[in-house]
């Protein structure tokens, strides 16, 4: 399978007033068109800086990063991303800070088209109703989920995550879990997600890639195989597969943080 996002070999340091910071050292990953790879590691590892080079608002120093058989060069379009702060506008309705993306993007596109596809999507994660609303009447969960259909509305090739369920209530987060399974399962997309929380990894990932810590090379990389079948349920992550997995991913993350076996302080 050809994969739509490939970094091959990227090595990156931040110039700073103490001298270069290596954050990234050759990393390696692939993410199959349609999949979601979740990306975990420890704190300050580079982890963000992945999705700034994968968006196109950096070059690494070093190795390259290809998205839909294009090198990525210059800030790309085709690319949604969602971060832990939705940045929803607050001079702006919740319809149309949805929008916003599709009128960059598709200037021509009539304003009931691009209304009726805002629509759609605030439909799928339950914000009918909310249309006219400003950003500040909302809860947080559902910011989040405004700004999820904000990241998706102009049908990116790749949609990027970082920890967007991270400043949300446990309930929540769960809640929003769900609704990422229900969007990807009526509009397909492929995803990068950074998160700290391994069950979370677990639950949306079809990969996930454990970085090392910093400079960060690709440690770890695990193919969920989630219990069940059909859309993924949050009953899953209750069962000895997914403790089995969990178990996993906190030993890789203890190596990343270079503790010993059994030593407190991953996730
Ligand atoms: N523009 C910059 N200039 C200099 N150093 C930077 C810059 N951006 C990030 N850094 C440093 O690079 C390292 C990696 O940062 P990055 O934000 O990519 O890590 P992260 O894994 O996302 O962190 P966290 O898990 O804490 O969110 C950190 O030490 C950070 O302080």
């Amino acid at each position: 399978m050809t994969n739509l996002i490939d970094i091959k070999g990227v090595t990156h340091a931040y110039r700073t007033p103490n001298g270069p910071l290596p954050v990234l050292d050759n990393l390696e990953i692939g993410v199959p068109e349609g999949e979601f790879a979740a990306v975990v590691g420890p704190s300050g590892c580079g982890k963000s800086t992945l999705t700034r080079l994968v968006a196109g608002l950096m070059k690494p120093d070093a190795g390259e990063v290809w998205l839909h058989g294009e090198l990525v060069k210059s800030p790309r379009k085709t690319v949604g991303m969602a971060f832990q702060n939705p940045v929803l506008l607050e001079w702006r309705s919740i319809l149309d800070n949805v929008i916003l993306p599709l009128e960059i993007v598709s200037p021509s596109m009539p304003r009931a088209k691009r209304r009726e596809r805002a629509e759609e999507l605030l439909e799928l994660v339950g914000l009918t109703g909310f249309e006219d609303k400003r950003p500040s009447e909302l809860s947080g969960g559902m910011r989040q989920r405004a700004s999820l259909c904000r990241a998706i509305v102009h049908k990116p090739d790749v949609l990027i995550m970082d920890e967007p369920f991270g400043a949300l209530d446990a309930f929540t987060r769960e809640d929003l879990w769900q609704t990422m399974h229900e969007l990807r399962a009526k509009e397909p997309f492929t995803a990068v997600l950074i998160t700290h929380d391994l069950r979370e990894s677990v639950y949306l990932g079809d990969q996930v890639i454990v970085l090392s810590g910093r400079p960060a090379t690709t440690q770890y990389i695990m193919d969920v195989k989630y219990p069940g079948e059909g859309l993924r349920k949050l009953d899953g992550l209750y069962t000895p597969e997914a403790a089995e997995m969990l178990s996993i991913l906190r030993e890789q993350i203890r190596i990343a943080q270079g503790r010993q076996p059994g030593e407190e302080g991953a996730h």
